[in-house]
């Protein structure tokens, strides 16, 4: 079976990889990654131009329901990630997050980027809840369409962007005019779903620290959102933006949703968070059992071919 996919020119071999934040904020668990069968390919935790802490306290608690985090965009800065994948992009083609707190922080580190020997694809996160006092960038149409018309007037290597979940129709419309207008190689959707409340029901205190408790919604909460915005944004982006869907994926059937949606590649962050790098290989041969019931022996035979009742 054929469970391959293109990006900007680049081969994806495998189609699966990690969710941006989980199992990569070290050398450590970036290698795991990297070697995990099954794994097509690896994102980068998030990078500011400096190392962050992050927030303060218990940040990510696992519910029946998927996982709530607010990480507060911990991370050991852009140079730390930037020279991880300078040195194992030979191996295969790697994608580096990056998360400014501000339109020049990330400006400031595409350039950064553009002068490097980096020759991966670099995700642009507009999307991060958990930062207290900062909007996720997604939700502004007008600073998400400056931003990208500034980078672009210098940035020349694939560039995706990381967004938030959308849950008016109106507003796949909108963002998807901003999109359409700049070369990406791709859109990554969807983020968590942000600022959700879990409850710890013995101590009837919330489930998490910082901001209160609020935090960003993953795992199988998020699969129904997940798919209605990577079809949402498929049906409307210029079919050269290729989708990286991402969210509740637990099983081979959540990936194969995900690409009769529209996906390209699929990322798993909660269910690799509480199962670790072997969860690829699974995924991967439950994909595989899941296309041979379906008389399926390559991806590209449904991928975005999902049927209305219509
Ligand atoms: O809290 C985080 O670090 C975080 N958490 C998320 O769920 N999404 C993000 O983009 C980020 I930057």
């Amino acid at each position: 079976t054929t469970m391959t996919a293109s990006i900007a020119g680049f081969t994806f071999d495998d189609i699966l990889l990690n969710a941006a934040g989980v199992y990569c904020q070290t050398t450590e668990e970036l290698d795991q990654i990297l070697e995990a069968p099954g794994a097509g390919s690896l994102v980068t935790k998030s990078a500011t131009p400096m190392e962050r802490p992050g927030n303060p306290g218990v940040r990510y608690a696992d519910m029946a329901l998927g996982s709530i985090n607010s990480m507060g965009l911990p991370n050991l800065s852009l140079d730390y990630y930037l020279e991880y994948a300078i040195a194992h992009q030979a191996d295969k083609p790697l994608f580096l997050s990056i998360a400014g707190l501000s339109k020049d922080d990330n400006l400031q580190m595409l350039r950064e980027i553009q002068a490097s020997d980096f020759n991966g694809l670099v995700e642009l996160n507009l999307s991060c809840p958990n930062v207290p006092g900062k909007p996720q960038t997604g939700y502004d149409f007008d600073t998400t369409r400056q931003i990208l018309t500034e980078a672009f007037t210098f940035f020349k290597k694939p560039l995706g962007v990381k967004l938030p979940p959308y849950f008016d129709i109106a507003h796949f419309d909108m963002i998807a005019a901003v999109l359409n207008d700049f070369p990406l190689a791709f859109v990554n959707t969807i983020n968590s779903i942000g600022n959700g409340l879990m409850v710890n029901p013995d101590t009837d205190t919330a489930m998490i620290a910082p901001k209160g408790g609020f935090g960003g919604l993953g795992g199988a909460i998020a699969k129904p959102t997940a798919l209605a915005n990577v079809r949402g944004l498929r049906q409307r982006l210029n079919p050269e933006i290729k989708i990286i869907g991402t969210g509740g994926v637990k099983d081979g059937r959540d990936v194969y949703d995900l690409i009769l949606c529209g996906a390209d590649l699929v990322s798993v962050g909660t269910t690799l968070h509480q199962e670790g790098p072997t969860v690829f290989n699974r995924l991967k041969h439950e994909l595989e059992t899941e296309m041979k019931v379906k008389a399926y022996d390559d991806v590209a035979q449904f991928r975005g071919q999902l049927q209305t009742l219509d």
